[in-house]
Order: C-alpha cells, then sequence, then structure tokens
C-alpha cells in the first residue's frame, strides 16, 4: 500500500486584484492533507475560494505562499503524466463533434488512454455517444467532461461542483459512477454547495469559508454540527436556564416563542416536556441551506478543528 499521501498543502495563500486598486484574498493559508483513497467535498458558499484552491492543486495558477505537492511531485508533473486529472466547472467543447469524436480526439492526444468505449461507458455517456454536443444538454456536456477526464486513468480525480446543471436522475446516475471510480481506489475531491451531495457521497469535509478552512472532519460529525433540527417552544427561561440546555447549538427568543437549533431533537424534547413548563412543542428538521447558513457564520465565529 502506497502511503505517499495523493496531496499535500502547505500555508497556501493567493489573492487577486479586486478591481478598485486593492486585492482580494481567496486562498488565506490553507494545509491540507489527503491520504490515497479519499473521498472529499470542499464545501463552501460562492467565493469561499474552492475554484482558487482546485486551480491551484491543479497547477492552473501558482500560489503566492505556500507549497503544494500532488503525488510526490509538482501539480504541473502530475497533469502532464495524468495521474491527476479535473472536471471543471466550465470548459471549451467543440460543438460541432460528436461526444464520442471528442474522446476520441483528446485521446489521441494523450500517450497511453483507455478504450474510448469504456470511459464512455464508465462516465454515463454511451446512450449519447453519437450526439453532437451542440445538441447535448448541460448535464450531458458534463457527463463528456467527465468521460475525458477518464482517459488516463487518473490516480487523483478533482471535480469542480460537477453536478451542475444536472437533474435529479443525472445527479444520481453520475454519482454511482463516481463512487464506482472510488471503490476502485481513486482519490476523489469534489468542490460542492450542497452539503446533501457531501454528506452522501464524502466520508470527510473541508468546510472553506473566505479563503481558511473553517471544519474538517468526518462528514457525518459536520453534519451533526450544522444542527439536525429544530425544536420550538413556548417558554420564558432565565438567561441561566437557556444556557444551560444540552444538545443545543443556537437559542433565538421570538416573543414568547423560542427556537433551538438542536443536534439530538429527541433528547431536547424530553428535557423541556419533564424537566421545565415548556408547551406547545414543534420539531422540524434543518433544511440543508439553512444548515449550512448556520454552519458557516458559527464556524466563521469560532473557528473549528476536528
Ligand atoms: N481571476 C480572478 N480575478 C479576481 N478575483 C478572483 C479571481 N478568481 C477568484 N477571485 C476572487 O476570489 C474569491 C474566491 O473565488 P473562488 O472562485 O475561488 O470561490 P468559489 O468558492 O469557487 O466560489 P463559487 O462557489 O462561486 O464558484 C472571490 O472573491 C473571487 O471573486
Amino acid at each position: 500500500m502506497d502511503t505517499q499521501p495523493a496531496l499535500t498543502l502547505e500555508g497556501i495563500r493567493r489573492s487577486f486584484p479586486d478591481g478598485a486598486g486593492g486585492q482580494t484574498t481567496a486562498v488565506d493559508g490553507v494545509d491540507l492533507t489527503l491520504a490515497r483513497g479519499e473521498v472529499v467535498a470542499l464545501l463552501g458558499p460562492n467565493g469561499a475560494g474552492k475554484t482558487t484552491l482546485i486551480d491551484i492543486v491543479l497547477g492552473l495558477i501558482a500560489a503566492e505562499a505556500g507549497h503544494v505537492e500532488v503525488l510526490g511531485t509538482t501539480p504541473r508533473k502530475a497533469v502532464t503524466s495524468g495521474r491527476i486529472s479535473a472536471l471543471l466547472q466550465t470548459g471549451g467543447l467543440l460543438p460541432d463533434l460528436s461526444v464520442r469524436e471528442t474522446v476520441k480526439m483528446i485521446a489521441s492526444l494523450h500517450e497511453h488512454p483507455r478504450d474510448v468505449d469504456e470511459v464512455l461507458a464508465a462516465a454515463g455517456a454511451t446512450g449519447f455517444a453519437a450526439r453532437r454536443v451542440s445538441r447535448c444538454s448541460g448535464g450531458e456536456q458534463q457527463r463528456l467532461r467527465f468521460a475525458l477526464a477518464l482517459l488516463t486513468r487518473p490516480e487523483i480525480l478533482v471535480l469542480d461542483e460537477p453536478t451542475t446543471g444536472m437533474d435529479v436522475n443525472a445527479r444520481h446516475d453520475f454519482w454511482q459512477n463516481m463512487s464506482a471510480l472510488a471503490d476502485d481506489g481513486a482519490t476523489i475531491l469534489f468542490a460542492t454547495h450542497y452539503l446533501e451531495e457531501a454528506e452522501r457521497f464524502a466520508r470527510r469535509t473541508i468546510l472553506l469559508g473566505a479563503g481558511r478552512i473553517l471544519a474538517d472532519g468526518p462528514t457525518s460529525e459536520i453534519r451533526r454540527r450544522a444542527g439536525a433540527a429544530r425544536v420550538t417552544v413556548t417558554w420564558s427561561p432565565t438567561d441561566a436556564e437557556l444556557s444551560g440546555l444540552q444538545h443545543v447549538i443556537t437559542a433565538e427568543r421570538h416573543g414568547a416563542r423560542i427556537e433551538l437549533r438542536t443536534d439530538d431533537a429527541d433528547a431536547l424534547a424530553r428535557h423541556l416536556l419533564t424537566r421545565t413548563d415548556a408547551q406547545g412543542i414543534e420539531i422540524a428538521s434543518a433544511g440543508l441551506d439553512e444548515a449550512f447558513r448556520h454552519l458557516t457564520a458559527a464556524a466563521t465565529e469560532q473557528e473549528i478543528t476536528a
């Protein structure tokens, strides 16, 4: 078993001109190690720095400070040898070629490409292989890009919001294909806005906000911290009573009602109903968007390290 990490980032920093004479810091001191075979979600809101970090890993842009190693070598060398491959958010495809022709053409640029039909099948693109690229839906084009990314049998696959433009079925198929790759031992790093995608497909999640790692740990743990449910009651506790509650992540007073975000709704509800005079209990599971907003805000206030 190869114990060399798939990816090592140390002290990575990168800024861009902000257009008003100043600088925006896109990545602000990121340290990160990915072991071989890990499937990791890079979760963050718009502008968190996900794309910039991925571009640095792929050697598409340089870091201003810090050190990057991909499979023990530089990003450029790892990309050139096909050991790391990317599925980017956008990427020029030639509209007049068919899907199969596109894969054939790109295969001809590689020294030892995989078989074209095998790659089309692995990406779930066999069914529309004869279709012209210009006639393909956004999701189909994304599957074509996925096929292209698989041509070199990459050891690491980096995906920037891979399911953008896909409907629910396409998303499901896409992740099934991806799981098969992971089962074969590939290391997968994918950027996403969706906690749900992270939850379903990545054992480890890295939460990025304002260019920094805000949380890094098992996805289930990150999800738990995001608050699994909201419990609302009519109650007038003292501040001490409120702050003494167990399993509460945040508490907000709305007139006579109190809204509690919790990581264990059953335990909290039991306590409220048996040990306090709280009434009119309502329990709702936290929506993913809501959970994510909360997690980002909480993590920004107080940096979490797992
Ligand atoms: N080429 C560039 N020129 C100027 N600013 C840039 C450039 N690339 C990124 N930025 C800025 O750096 C910050 C991080 O952007 P980045 O695209 O890495 O975030 P992201 O997490 O991928 O966002 P999204 O989810 O919207 O794709 C943003 O403030 C962005 O405006």
